[in-house]
């Protein structure tokens, strides 16, 4: 098989993208009155209009080329079948097995992994009864008031940027928190209004063996049994999401609170999972199985749509024409709605864990970018923050506008004021403004022509920035799962033309063996390894010399 940059394909972008990048994105709008209608689609709750990219027909027509030469269409039907895709872990690929609705027969290993999920998901929906309905009571008979999820990566962000986006849907039932980082701030934060006679820890872990979650879930533990004082009482207030029964158990949670998730399912898609309690138990089950249905339903577009009109495709598509042939190793994710302030954190893991990779299939380094650096901010701060250089800096940033028709909750003359900014934004960086321009617009201000000139190169816009716009009609848990699913397909198209493993996360390891290492040698009386460089050294020393 040849390489990627050996495919006739690959190639014939690059021949094209040195022709694109001589033309601007105006020009391009001003000679097709159809260019929105060529390229925008409609998926399942989800539009988008991707004409604000640097491209024509042609462009697309070699993009789907590439996309075909890379065959995704059968990666795609390999995943959806279970096969063991991810192949350095020899794993299949099934969170789409999460959300499935058709019932359809699926085996992996000779395990019904159908029947596995319904179980598990039956076994939340009690649980989120019970809790709900004030059925499961504390140790002293009192019902649960809080909600404390443990877990870090792909086991908080999902559920973490899941309810603070359909916050609109909390009734009030029961509150809900996360706590992540080993630094005991945020823990210690979060319990002291707490009370543990009332609260109830669900504790995420797919190894159950991550630093940062087992060091939280054991002060929560000792938090709780201060007051408790008895280890029987646990039961009542921990639960554990985990691939790794054993070490939950050894832990102390109670065999029946252990739910289960399996090693097909990646940490950073494993929201559909169990993974995704504490979403069901702040917002209600229905709102948890309406996301699945959203996220099911942009699945069977992702199976089933030609690729040219497949969203999820042409995403990614745009990201490889940008990324690849035109350069641009940055990407943006601009929100227009404040209840998906937490997309941009939750897609950097999702996005870098997934495609920050340098070699392909057989371990041989690649000689094109993978996932360019994903960062992001709701978009209206971002207008006040970092707009600045988006508009006019040296780099050129792609970005995704992701808007909603309907505000979340309405409050009058709110919305319209946001998405004319979102209209304008996007446009502002496709058109810019040139010298002529500025120009005519600072001398019918009675500007004199001297100043003008002083300050008419700082005016100009150069424009030609690419943009995709992302719209739902309202964020619903719906569309909202639509949406995560739509960038979830496109990771993985991405991940199949980038020729790299995108469901492993190798990278993560080393600094965790070489912090596991060092946190012994903070001991006091430890020694410090001398193999460590110089500067790793003198730091550890400095901050054991300065320590009170
Ligand atoms: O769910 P776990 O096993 O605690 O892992 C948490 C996160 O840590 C990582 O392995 C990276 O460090 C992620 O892939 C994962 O989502």
């Amino acid at each position: 098989m040849p390489s990627r940059t050996e495919l006739t394909a690959w190639q014939a972008l690059q021949a094209h993208a040195s022709e694109m990048s001589k033309r601007h994105m105006s020009d391009l709008f001003d000679e097709d009155d159809l260019r929105f209608a060529k390229f925008s689609l409609q998926s399942p709750n989800i539009l988008l209009d991707y004409s604000k990219n640097l491209i024509t027909e042609e462009t697309r027509t070699k993009l789907l080329d590439l996309a075909e030469a890379c065959e995704v269409q059968s990666f795609r039907d390999k995943m959806f079948a279970g096969e063991k895709i991810n192949r350095t872990e020899d794993r299949a690929v099934l969170h789409v097995a999460l959300r499935d609705q058709s019932g359809e027969p699926l085996e992996i290993d000779g395990e019904d992994v159908r029947s596995q999920v319904k179980h598990e998901l039956e076994r939340m929906r009690a649980l989120v009864a019970q809790v709900r309905g004030g059925d499961w009571r504390g140790y002293t008979g009192k019902e649960m008031t809080d909600i404390v999820s443990i877990g870090i990566g792909g086991s908080n962000l999902g559920p973490l940027m899941v309810t603070e986006a359909l916050s609109a849907y909390n009734d009030g039932t029961l509150n809900v928190h996360y706590v992540s980082n080993v630094d005991g701030f945020q823990i210690a934060d979060t319990l002291r209004d707490l009370d543990p006679e009332t609260t109830l820890f669900v504790i995420a872990s797919k190894t159950f063996t991550t630093l940062e979650t087992m060091t939280n879930a054991s002060s929560a533990e000792a938090w709780f049994l201060d007051k408790a004082e008895d280890k029987s009482y646990i039961n009542r207030h921990f639960i554990a999401v985990s691939s790794n029964r054993p070490k939950a158990m050894e832990f102390g949670v109670a065999e029946e609170n252990i739910f289960d998730m399996w090693d097909w399912v990646g940490g950073r898609f494993s929201l559909w999972s169990a993974i995704g309690l504490p979403i069901a138990l702040n917002l209600g089950f229905e709102v948890f199985e309406e996301l699945l249905e959203g996220a099911f339903e942009m699945d069977e577009h992702f199976r089933s749509a030609p690729l040219a009109k497949n969203a999820p495709v042409m995403l990614a598509l745009m990201g490889v024409w940008n990324n690849n042939f035109l350069g641009r190793n940055a990407h943006a994710l601009l929100p227009y709605d404040q209840c998906l302030h937490r997309l941009a954190a939750y897609m950097q893991q999702a996005e870098m864990e997934s495609n920050g990779k340098s070699v392909n299939w057989s371990g041989e380094r690649i000689d094109y970018s993978s996932v360019p650096l994903i960062w992001g901010e709701v978009g209206i701060n971002g207008q006040h923050a970092f707009y600045q250089c988006l508009h006019q800096g040296t780099q050129i940033v792609p970005a995704d506008f992701i808007g909603s028709v309907e505000p979340t909750l309405p409050i009058k003359g709110h919305h319209d004021a946001l998405m004319a900014n979102f209209f304008a934004q996007s446009e502002a960086m496709m058109r810019g403004i040139s010298a002529d321009q500025v120009r005519e617009e600072l001398g019918a201000k009675g500007m004199s022509p001297e100043r003008i000139e002083e300050i008419v190169e700082h005016k100009v816009h150069e424009g030609n920035r690419p943009t995709n716009t992302i719209l739902m009609q309202k964020v619903t848990p719906r569309s909202l799962g639509s949406l995560i699913a739509l960038y979830e397909h496109k990771i993985f198209v991405q991940g199949i033309i980038w020729e790299v493993h995108s469901f492993d996360q190798w990278g993560v390891e080393l600094g965790k063996v070489l912090a596991k290492g060092i946190q012994d040698e903070l001991a006091p009386e430890a020694a410090i390894d001398d193999k460590h460089d110089s500067s790793t050294r003198n730091l550890i020393e400095y901050y054991k010399d300065a320590r009170p």
